[in-house]
């Protein structure tokens, strides 16, 4: 895929280089914050565990009742998200649904489950959904920052909130969940 814009052509190969690149950075940021070398993250969180999904959101007349995306948290260590002018997207916080104002210039950072789990706490995995718009289709671009399937999640503190785990356990857990329930359970599963 190429995108073109205003004289700019860019692959999608490039684009994925350079949002990996920019996770490395916060990844870094994020550990060196709790006393970790910065390159801490760097082997298991190789390009070849991170991915990067497309979504496309179709105009919903009966929007709001409908989610674009159900209520999650992400299930790998941060998320990079572009959006496009649209809106919907929403975030959780202190128990009320808050709108992310759109804005196409910017990117969007969410903590995700790993961070929390290594962090022990102290990262938050924000809580997010999609609403439908009733009128116009919506695009975004995430950029899931993972580890490999067998990297172990193990808290960067003493007194662990969480027992130790795979990511590969976690994701089988997440997908078990959802097919037994309906939804993700996610970190509480684990907790000691
Ligand atoms: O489309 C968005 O704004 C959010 C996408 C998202 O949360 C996801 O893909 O996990
Ligand atoms: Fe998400």
């Amino acid at each position: 895929m190429v995108t073109k814009r205003i004289g700019l052509s860019i692959t999608t190969k490039q684009v994925a280089t350079k949002i990996s690149n920019l996770a490395q950075k916060l990844a870094a940021i994020l550990a060196e914050q709790l006393g970790y070398k910065p390159d801490f993250f760097e082997r298991d969180c190789s390009a070849t565990n991170c991915y990067l999904r497309l979504n496309r959101y179709p105009a919903c007349p009966i929007s709001p009742e409908v989610f674009g995306l159900m209520p999650h948290t992400d299930s790998d260590f941060l998320t990079i998200l572009h959006q496009d002018q649209i809106g919907g997207l929403q975030l959780l916080k202190d128990g009320r649904w808050i709108s992310v104002k759109p804005n196409p210039e910017a990117l969007i950072i969410n903590i995700g489950d790993l961070f929390q789990a290594w962090s022990n706490n102290i990262y938050k995995s924000v809580e997010h959904r999609v609403v439908a718009n009733k009128n116009m289709e919506r695009f975004s671009t995430a950029y899931f920052f993972c580890p490999s399937y067998e990297t172990m999640i193990q808290s960067c503190f003493e007194n662990s909130v969480y027992r130790e785990f795979s990511f590969g356990e976690f994701r089988e857990q997440v997908q078990e969940d959802v097919k037994t329930h309906g939804y993700k359970i996610g970190l509480p599963r684990f907790i000691i």
